[in-house]
């Protein structure tokens, strides 16, 4: 040996490191056992897998997402009130309506849990993760720039979006291919022209590329989530996944940073254009969509509380928020189409007698008469629910009421809106993809907090009225021209929760001209 030691001597050191790493451990155990006393006896109560000690149930979510996802599906089958110890962490899933209830209704409880800190590079304080005073203003400021009276003005841009989405459907007749990535571009595409009000001249294949990077950091977050060694920054940073995600925040950040750049400048000519009476009203209403971008930079000029780094912010947050759910609800929806070809042709039916033979553009009456579209759509975000999970930070005990049990401050309450979304004791047929659960008389029956695929209570989704309208115009248009097919069933499906739940396997279709439409040539 070199260094001036010898063999035997080296082997000693070793040993003697080891001892004290293990000797540290144990008393860093026996002092966390200790200092979380009251949380470790609450916890005991609750059902639950059986843990080792120091790791908890950590070695157990190990695998591909869908193998993870179905690992913590078998264990929510436990009870509707499940814990799981990943290390130190203490996470306890809910699905019974009444418990969800206590949590998202509640102003006490809308802190994010610390799962949603590794968002933070990329959404900074958004809506989606702040907190507190800033939450409240900024929600405040956000919610009435996503009300029906702005939204149907974005019909013609759904339309007009919707149709290209098709144009470039037609080069995949015949083939497999996955929907996904169509869904996503359309879906990034119609937000930069509705919420962000930036016209489509003015557009390059920034959408694209920005649907590619988000789909990556998504992939990124989420295997930081599940390898453990990931998690400090340091590691991170040094590690490939650390390099990927500063490249795809370049490309987002670069495109949001353009978009408010655009915006600003508009707003800059607009004001002008108002002093300039040469300029025809219509042309200045031409270039003036209220949007939440507009709104936003509005209000910051008029010295509301936003920043510019704020406005930022929240730009990524409802470009993220509101790209990939919409994008995951679509291909699902087309996947269970294909899967149904029954359920399918009564879709179809209900858009004949709406638009006959006529290749008009959809009108927001035609939405309203979509009934069965809905209903299929509906039955889509309960089964496959874009966003499975819902994780809050807890600062109290909260006592449940579906059993007698307490969940301790300082844990992670989770909300399994994929598990309660398939309760027995509400769906005859839990599992079964039936539109008919939405019957008006159906749902009637139902507790607001037994369907959340938008969450519920204060922290709702904001763009809930929005996705609605726009997968009504989309997914009405791409089946007016095509009949969705698949070799697959919904039994193929394998489901994986990388933060948006998706199918490991892609969203495979395939798809047939409907013979008597011709929108594509418009
Ligand atoms: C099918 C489509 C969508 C689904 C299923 C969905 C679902 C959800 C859910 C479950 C939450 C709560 C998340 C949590 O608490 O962790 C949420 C929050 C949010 N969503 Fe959506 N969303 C959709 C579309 C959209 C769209 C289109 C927008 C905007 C254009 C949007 C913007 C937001 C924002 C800003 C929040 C944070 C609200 C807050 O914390 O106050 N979402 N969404």
């Amino acid at each position: 040996m070199s260094l001036g030691i010898t063999t035997h001597e080296f082997h000693v050191y070793v040993n003697v490191l080891q001892y004290f790493i293990i000797f540290t451990l144990i008393l860093w155990y026996m002092y966390w056992q200790l200092s979380k006393r009251y949380v470790l006896k609450l916890a005991e109560k609750l059902p639950g897998p059986k843990g080792w000690p120091l790791i908890g149930n950590a070695l157990e979510f190990r695998g591909s997402a869908h193998e993870i996802m179905k690992k913590l599906c078998r264990y929510l089958e436990i009870d509707s009130v499940v814990k799981l110890w990943i290390g130190p962490k203490l996470l306890i899933f809910l699905s019974d309506p009444k418990d969800v209830e206590i949590i998202l209704s509640s102003y006490d409880h809308i802190d994010k849990s610390s799962e949603y800190d590794l968002f933070k590079p990329w959404l900074g304080n958004g809506l989606l993760i702040s907190t507190g005073e800033t939450w409240k203003s900024h929600r405040k400021l956000i919610y009435p720039t996503f009300h029906m009276n702005i939204l149907k003005k974005f019909i013609v841009l759904f339309n007009t979006n919707s149709r290209e989405t098709v144009e470039k459907l037609w080069k995949e007749v015949g083939k497999t291919f996955d929907c996904h990535d169509y869904m996503s571009e359309a879906t990034v595409e119609m937000l930069l022209e509705t919420a962000m009000g930036v016209n489509k001249k003015t557009q390059d294949r920034s959408g694209y590329e920005y649907a590619q990077a988000v789909m990556q950091m998504c992939d990124i977050l989420h295997s930081r989530h599940m390898k453990i060694w990931l998690k400090p920054d340091w590691i991170f940073k040094l590690s490939s996944y650390g390099r990927i995600q500063k490249a795809m925040l370049n490309i987002i950040h670069s495109l949001t940073n353009k978009i408010i750049k655009s915006k600003m400048d508009t707003l800059d000519e607009l004001s002008q254009s108002c002093k300039n009476a040469s300029r025809s009203d219509t042309d200045v209403e031409e270039k003036r969509r209220v949007a939440f971008l507009d709104l936003l930079v509005e209000a910051s000029q008029n010295g509301e509380h936003i920043t510019r780094k704020e406005i930022r912010e929240q730009v990524d947050t409802i470009m993220f928020e509101g790209h990939d759910t919409t994008a995951a609800a679509a291909s699902f929806f087309l996947s269970l189409m294909a899967a149904h070809p029954d359920i399918q042709n009564r879709v179809i039916q209900e858009l004949d007698e709406i638009f006959g033979n006529s290749d008009r553009s959809a009108t927001f009456s035609d939405t309203l008469e979509m009934k069965y579209l809905e209903r299929c759509l509906l039955e889509t975000l309960r089964l496959y629910p874009p966003v499975p999970f819902i994780a809050r930070h807890l600062n109290q005990p909260v006592k449940l009421v579906s059993g007698n049990y307490i969940l301790p401050p300082g844990c992670t309450v989770v909300i399994a809106t994929i598990k309660l979304h398939r309760r027995e004791d509400i769906y005859a047929n839990p599992n079964k993809y039936e539109p008919d659960n939405f019957l008006p008389e159906r749902a009637a029956n139902r507790n607001y907090y037994e369907f959340i695929p938008f969450s519920a209570g204060p922290r709702n989704c904001v763009g809930r009225k929005y996705a609605m309208l726009k997968l009504k115009v989309l997914l009405s248009t791409v089946m007016r021209n095509f009949y969705i097919r698949s070799h697959m069933t919904e039994k193929d499906f394998k489901l994986q929760g990388d933060i948006i739940l998706k199918r490991e396997e892609g969203f495979q279709v395939r798809l047939e001209p409907r013979k008597y439409t011709n929108l594509k040539q418009l």
